[in-house]
């Protein structure tokens, strides 16, 4: 993988910003600390080159702009080098002899997005926008599905629609259901605001570890912080390790290693992947602790434009639709596929954000009923290049007030090969 230049337009329109830090955690010039972070930065500099040489600089730049669509504090960049520092710029960490030290400034000046210009094309590496931070497993999501991607980090599932929108990244790899949690509401939500298509999905064994800072043990901890996906999907194993300790929830998994690494807690545990050990230099209390080991996460792949269906390979199709009379359609709109012998594979409801109750009835005469309203999401095996859900949907576009086509792609036909540990 090549190194890629930041864009300039985005680093000169940083260096003109008020600024403040936007990190979650940063690691002071305390003695003690200093073989862990050294260790820390060996283990990113061997990252950096068995991953790609550029990666983490160009991770962190894409991570500044992502958080200037977010409209998020912005963090200024001082020249000052120490050895023992690490600095963390929203949730990346970079050693110093890459970047320089960030300081706490003024407070932040908000950037509209018209500040921002698209990001220049790097060769043919496809820039993959994910949300969290490197060690998160939407990154190895990302990494499966573009195997030669420049993946970038985001803070926020709604950043990484809009790196996509904003030429920033061309696709972004987001979770939309997990096998123990359920689904990702956030992002079918989003799939509704914003302008992009599904263009595939990618399934992802999910293989927790316990991780805390070398020497600590369980008997230490008061408290485990994950993603919350992350802490339901261990919820019964820690319980059976003893573990009725607080939970938090903080931004993505991997974050919550780098969390405790950056704060030097030794009374907190993270649930993450093993990569997130080996990057925030912690130690592993316990491995495998989701409470399934056929754990996985399903993620979509999304970008600009659609990709052209085709019916030479299994394809899932994605769609949403509203309707006005109530659940009765929702029989006729399955019926469309049932009759064509289209299988689905997923259906969700969503509340109808700016129409959330239908009345029905007159008051005068016996009261009304409110029933709730829903979008519904529906994924069914077939290709819209095949006449037969090109007919269902002909037929279902007929019971529906409203009706979008998320995208049609190829389903992910790997092999399955549940709990893998070298995320
Ligand atoms: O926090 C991470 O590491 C993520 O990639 C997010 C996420 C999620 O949103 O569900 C992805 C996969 C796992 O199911 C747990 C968390």
């Amino acid at each position: 993988m090549n190194s890629i230049t930041p864009s300039k337009h985005i680093l000169k329109s940083l260096s003109s910003l008020d600024t403040t830090t936007l990190i979650p955690g940063k690691i002071h010039h305390h003695q003690s600390k200093r073989a862990r972070i050294c260790n820390i930065k060996a283990i990113y500099k061997q990252e950096t080159r068995n991953f790609s040489a550029g990666l983490v600089s160009n991770r962190a730049d894409w991570q500044t702009s992502c958080a200037i669509l977010a409209s998020n504090v912005v963090s200024q960049q001082s020249t000052e080098k120490t050895d023992a520092e690490i600095v963390s710029i929203n949730g990346v960490h970079r050693t110093l002899d890459l970047v320089p030290v960030q300081q706490e400034t003024n407070l932040p000046k908000p950037l509209s997005i018209t500040d921002l210009s698209p990001a220049p094309m790097h060769g043919s590496q496809l820039r993959v926008a994910y949300q969290g931070v490197p060690g998160a497993y939407s990154e190895a999501a990302a990494g499966k599905a573009y195997p030669n991607c420049v993946a970038i980090p985001c803070d926020q599932f709604e950043v990484a629609f809009q790196a996509v929108g904003h030429w920033i990244a061309d696709r972004a790899v987001l979770p939309v259901e997990n096998s123990l949690g359920g689904s990702i509401h956030r992002n079918y939500d989003l799939l509704l605001r914003h302008n992009l298509h599904i263009v595939g999905e990618v399934q992802l064994p999910v293989h927790h570890c316990l991780l805390a800072l070398p020497g600590v043990r369980k008997e230490d901890l008061n408290r485990v912080i994950s993603h919350p996906q992350a802490l339901s999907q261990c919820e019964s194993t820690l319980t059976k390790l003893g573990l009725n300790v607080a939970r938090e929830a903080v931004d993505d998994t991997a974050g919550a290693a780098e969390f405790i690494a950056t704060h030097n807690l030794r009374d907190t545990a993270a649930i993450a992947s093993s990569r997130a050990a080996e990057l925030y230099g912690l130690q592993i209390l316990a491995d495998g602790i989701q409470d399934d080991s056929s754990n996985v996460t399903r993620f979509v792949m999304l970008a600009r434009e659609p990709i052209i269906p085709r019916t030479d390979r299994p394809f899932k199709t994605s769609i949403v639709f509203a309707h006005d009379e109530g659940m009765s359609v929702l029989f006729k709109v399955l019926s469309a596929f049932e009759f064509r012998n289209i299988s689905l594979t997923k259906i969700e409801s969503r509340p109808y954000k700016n129409r959330p109750i239908r009345v029905v009835g007159d008051a005068s005469t016996g009261g009304t009923a409110k029933h709730f309203e829903y979008m519904f999401y529906i994924d069914f095996e077939a290709s819209m290049a095949d006449l037969r859900a090109q007919n269902a949907l002909a037929e279902v576009q007929e019971f529906t007030s409203f009706l979008r086509v998320l995208g049609s792609y190829p389903m992910d036909m790997t092999a399955w090969s549940p709990s893998i540990r070298d995320l």
